[in-house]
């Protein structure tokens, strides 16, 4: 990564983990001779056995892919202290939040994101905050208006006393450790003033409303004009002020296509390209918090870099989590994700792009490919209005940007460029240009976050993984079933709508600028929405075989290969929970969860792309709910870290799964299995299978006698009796057949 002519503002380190190596190639080889003894155990050909290797093939496929992504870990070291000696002026960075419903979403989460962007450690000059509203909702409008006279107090205390979470509800947390009469004074004044603001954001006092909420009156979250209000600007435009807030809820009409995220990001994009312009864009969730001031800093540092400026088109910040339940109950805190595989995937072309958490540059995201950046050619007039659509004032702005003009921060003129950005963030704006199709975020599919990073991609550019000390953004981490379930499901629905998509990794290799590794990667992911099939099918492959009395696994030596790989295979995912400091039950919360979700969620998702593609119904970006992070006495509640089920359809094939084994056990207990026809009956493989799915299956097991949400619903469990039911018929009559 040396550069002769300036120092690297970043350095970027392999490693290998030989170990690991060694463990997964073998559970590779374990795999592959599975499927060998399979081709070779003539004796053993059946349904059941064909079906088998089938499942297995694709099975030892996702290992490959495992196995390709996690080989070549990376990871990199960012210099702030060198950018700010080597950059002469540091550029402007749009910051950008979306929040969608004030009910799924509280306010006081945004907020308090919010604060945490307005107090970063740069230049607030450079900084203006854009926060999306597809809520339409006077409640947030509201809250960040005195969120803002809030942040006059906050961001100075902050800089004051160099906190490091600039996010009160955080901060507040814990009582600080470092004190001074004077400290002392001020963080009681804050905290006082803190618990005034969230009060009167949660007790709803908005209704005493002023006249600002007029623009709110008559409109419906799905049927209103563009709302655009400057909630504060940097007026004396001083580093030390506060940046611009600025508040936006495009139009929306029912009829409207709106494209959820993806939709509002456009906007965002569009509305800031009027009014400030940046260079970089960085992008967050409405609940992910800055936990690292100098976030900006850090990512500057590569795509600043002069080796970074020509190949790096973005830099991600992991996904964290605060206020985790303790042991991952509910196996969504990634952090064995993060540890190994996006460590992967950062060695190969890049993290793919997260959604949030990443600095963009917004030429990139205007289209451009590394090579246009090389020739450096400047766009017709007619181009930028296709590309851009009709607005004048925004064709000037993405030629300033694709060239590489910035604008000043006392060229701005917010108050009119307000009225021309109502015009961009109208639904009909988009229409006959390339927006969502080449321009901005694409739409098609609800991981849009995905799709845009794998284009990204596809032309060429790579992206980094920025990982600085202390941890960059932490966010929110769904507790509960379906809150968990509902986000799974979104996302196998958006990856296999990439899969099956033009934009499919594979057609980017074969086509485009995708490397091998980087789409072997992509397809690691999307295979989220693949294998639950599969795994459904081995499910219901293994009560089969115990109700018809039949075998699928090896007898004799070919036993072996199963045992050696499950111990194996164990043993490597726990010295894995180990080794980052996580419990076993962590581990086993995993372990099990991933048997669940993929099987309930993934397999969801697989039908309703089924339906999408046969055109019966299209998919929907479901909100992730968002809680306030428990207190100190309820974490230690028991009841949080349990299984909690609602009437969604979600679970049908989890319970209907957990029901054919009990019933094929019971079946088996009383003795009520067929005479096996051929030698290959039944056995202890079948039945260890069997037994292994139930105890993965406990959380569901247990919904069947809870009460409350922690019942399964008696119209799932009624569809599931009747599904096994069939089940254990059509079985029967192949048997008498
Ligand atoms: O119509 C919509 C729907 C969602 N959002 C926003 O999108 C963000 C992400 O939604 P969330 O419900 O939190 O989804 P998660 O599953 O937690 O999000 C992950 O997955 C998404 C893709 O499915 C990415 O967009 C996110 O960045 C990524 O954090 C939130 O800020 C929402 O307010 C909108 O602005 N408009
Ligand atoms: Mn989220």
């Amino acid at each position: 990564m040396a550069n002769q002519n300036s120092l690297p503002l970043y350095e970027k380190y392999w490693y290998k983990h030989n170990y690991k190596r060694v463990t997964e190639s073998l559970l590779f080889l374990l795999l592959l001779s599975l499927l060998a003894y399979r081709i070779i155990s003539f004796n053993n050909y059946s349904f059941p056995w064909f079906l088998a290797f089938f499942c297995e093939s694709w099975f030892t496929f996702s290992w490959f892919l495992t196995l390709a992504t996690q080989w070549n870990p990376a990871v990199i070291k960012t210099y702030p202290g060198l950018l700010l000696q080597s950059v002469k002026e540091l550029p402007a960075v749009d910051l950008f939040v979306t929040t969608a419903d004030p009910v799924l979403e509280p306010p006081i989460i945004t907020v308090n994101t919010v604060l945490s962007l307005l107090a970063l450690d740069y230049p607030s000059h450079k900084l203006a905050c854009y926060v999306s509203d597809d809520g339409c909702s006077p409640l947030n409008f509201y809250a960040l208006q005195e969120a803002s006279e809030f942040a006059k107090f906050w961001v100075p205390f902050c800089k004051k006393y160099d906190v490091q979470v600039r996010a009160p509800l955080r901060y507040f947390f814990h009582k600080p450790k470092f004190s001074t009469p004077e400290f002392n004074q001020e963080w009681l004044q804050m905290k006082d003033m803190y618990n005034h603001l969230s009060h009167k954001i949660e007790l709803d006092e908005l209704r005493k409303s002023n006249g600002d909420f007029e623009v709110f009156s008559d409109t419906d979250r799905t049927n209103h004009p563009t709302i655009i209000q400057v909630i504060r600007k940097n007026r004396e435009c001083v580093a030390d002020g506060l940046p611009h807030l600025i508040y936006i809820s495009r139009e929306k009409r029912p009829k409207h296509p709106h494209h959820f995220k993806a939709g509002a990001m456009n906007v965002l994009t569009r509305v800031s390209g009027l009014i400030t312009n940046a260079p970089f864009m960085l992008n967050v969730d409405c609940d992910m918090i800055v936990n690292n001031p100098k976030v900006i800093l850090h990512a500057l540092c590569i795509l600043l870099d002069s080796r970074g400026e020509k190949e790096v088109a973005f830099a991600q910040f992991p996904q964290q989590f605060y206020a985790t339940l303790k042991d991952d109950p509910f196996g969504n805190q990634m952090a064995i994700f993060t540890k190994y595989l996006t460590a992967g995937i950062a060695g190969l072309q890049g993290p793919f792009y997260g959604g949030t958490n990443c600095l963009h540059r917004r030429k990139v995201i205007y289209g451009i490919s590394p090579d246009n950046m090389e020739k450096g050619s400047s766009i017709s007039e007619k181009d930028l209005k296709e590309n851009f659509g009709v607005s004048k004032e925004f064709m000037e702005s993405a030629a300033d940007a694709l060239e590489g003009r910035a604008c000043l921060p006392n060229d701005i003129n917010i108050s009119n460029a307000v009225d021309i950005a109502s015009q961009v963030a109208n639904c009909g704006y988009e229409h006959a240009t390339a927006w969502g199709k080449q321009v901005g975020w694409i739409y098609g599919s609800v991981t849009e976050d995905k799709l845009l990073g794998l284009i990204i991609h596809e032309k060429g550019w790579r992206s980094e993984l920025c990982t600085p000390t202390p941890i960059a953004f932490t966010g929110f981490a769904p507790g509960g079933g379906p809150t968990t379930m509902t986000q799974q499901k979104r996302w196998a629905t958006g990856l296999l709508e990439i899969f099956f998509s033009k934009h499919c990794p594979i057609i980017g290799t074969l086509l485009r600028g995708l490397t091998l590794r980087q789409c072997l990667a992509y397809m690691w992911i999307i295979n989220w929405g693949l294998k639950p099939v599969f795994e459904v099918c081995y499910a219901c492959l293994i009560a089969y075989c115990i109700l018809t009395n039949s075998n699928f696994i090896p007898k004799d030596l070919g036993m072996c290969i199963p045992i050696a790989f499950f111990i194996i295979y164990k043993g490597y995912t726990i010295s894995e929970y180990i080794a980052s400091g996580l419990s076993i039950r962590a581990w086993w919360n995993n372990q099990r969860m991933s048997r669940i979700t993929p099987m309930n969620a993934g397999f969801c998702a697989f039908l309703s792309i089924l339906l999408k593609l046969l055109r019966i119904s299209e998919t929907v970006f479901d909100i992730t709910k968002k809680d306030l992070p428990t207190s100190k006495d309820v974490e230690d509640d028991k009841d949080v870290g349990r299984y909690t089920f609602d009437e969604s359809l979600v679970f049908l094939p989890g319970t209907t799964i957990l029901l054919l084994q009990l019933t094929s056990m019971v079946i088996k207990l009383l003795g009520l299995q067929p005479l096996s026809q051929s030698g290959n009956r039944c056995g202890p493989g079948e039945i260890f299978c069997c037994v292994y799915l139930i105890i993965c299956y406990w959380p569901f097991l247990r919904g069947l006698f809870e009460t409350g949400k922690y019942r399964i619903p008696l119209s799932t469990v009624s569809i599931s009796t009747i599904l096994t039911y069939l089940f254990v018929h059509v079985c029967r009559r192949i048997i008498v057949g």
